[in-house]
């Protein structure tokens, strides 16, 4: 097992990479501890949950609203939580976002842990306390920095997701990969047949090495005013995507990488061969590289990003493999390049 710590303002997160979901009780402070999951996390571990108040909710992006989070604080109040209570979300990205949102804000925030269950939630969604919630079709838009006590990264759970799922975690590894870690990228380079096989020695190394290279950039900028947005490489054209198309975060965040690479190379930043390398490793780990879609469609929904500052968006560009900048690119810039590139 690994421990990496990230020190957010709300406090010490402890992430236990490796550690086992059956093992939670052991993690849980003495005193009234609820539980929320969802649909089909709870159909395939609940035996292996302590017996305690569980709340479950729907699975998928669409669950990620305020309608959820109503329901939650009903159920909460049911169960009589209170300030001392605990809470732990057992799941993917959504029950994690979802979980972390409602204990920020319930009596005005209660302590809360994970145990993330994909690979996403795993090496990104549960790693550095950004918690939030989808509104009116905005991605993320209503949220919170706050961490958890500890995320639980169960390696062992990997083997039940379906193929698409894992793919998704898969996309955010070579995203770290991509701004942090050029031998990381050829180490995964160097491992495709295992990854795909679910070897665990490998799974454990891709987890380990991306929450360490997360929780490195989250350490020195947790509320994102500057190095954070890194970790947003592939996402301002990725969410556009995903939004437009309701395709997965991971296909979405795949082909936003391919653009944001292809405007590093345009831009002089990024070799050929570097950007060749991003579309083959992404097309062996069964991530698509490009997609149709309507380019003034993607870029209207593109212009609500949360980068945007006015006539500007913070773009996450490329300076060769593993070394990400973030640099104003002025709407109309992005926009005549998006329209005119393939
Ligand atoms: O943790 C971060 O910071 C990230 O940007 C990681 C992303 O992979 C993740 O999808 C994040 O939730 C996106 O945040 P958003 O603020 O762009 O909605």
């Amino acid at each position: 097992m690994h421990e990496i710590t990230v020190d957010g303002r709300s406090g010490r997160s402890r992430i236990l990479v490796g550690e086992r979901l059956v093992r939670l009780e052991r993690y849980l402070p003495a005193g009234h501890t609820i539980l929320i999951t969802d649909e089909t996390v709870g159909r395939l571990y609940q035996s292996q949950f302590p017996d305690l108040p569980t709340i479950t909710i729907g699975c998928g992006e669409s669950h990620k609203t305020l309608d959820t989070l109503a329901a939650i604080y009903d159920r909460l109040i049911a169960l009589e939580a209170d300030r001392a209570s605990f809470i732990v979300g057992i799941g993917g990205g959504i029950v994690g976002d979802v979980t972390g949102f409602a204990a920020s804000t319930y009596m005005r925030g209660v302590p809360f842990a994970f145990v993330a269950t994909t690979l996403l939630a795993q090496v990104d969604a549960t790693v550095g306390g950004k918690n939030g919630i989808n509104f009116k079709g905005y991605k993320n838009m209503v949220g919170v920095f706050n961490q958890p006590r500890f995320v639980i990264a169960d390696i062992g759970l990997l083997h039940t997701l379906p193929p698409g799922q894992i793919a998704g975690g898969l996309a955010e590894i070579v995203k770290h990969a991509c701004i942090a870690d050029r031998d990381y990228f050829t180490f995964i380079e160097n491992h495709c047949e295992a990854i795909q096989s679910l070897n665990e020695e490998v799974l454990l190394e891709l987890v380990r090495r991306s929450v360490e290279i997360k929780a490195e950039v989250v350490n020195r900028d947790e509320r994102e005013s500057g190095e954070r947005r890194k970790l947003n490489f592939g996402h301002t054209l990725g969410h556009a995507l995903e939004k437009r198309l309701g395709i997965s975060h991971g296909q979405a965040v795949s082909v936003g990488m391919v653009l944001a690479a292809r405007l590093s190379h345009h831009k002089g930043l990024l070799s050929g061969d570097e950007l060749e390398r991003i579309i083959a490793l992404l097309a062996r780990l069964d991530l698509p590289t490009t997609l149709a879609f309507d380019r003034r469609s993607v870029f209207e929904a593109l212009k609500k990003d949360k980068k945007r500052e006015r006539d500007q968006i913070h773009f996450v560009l490329l300076q060769g493999l593993g070394k990400a900048l973030v640099a104003p690119i002025a709407i109309d810039e992005l926009e005549r390049w998006l329209l005119d590139t393939q």
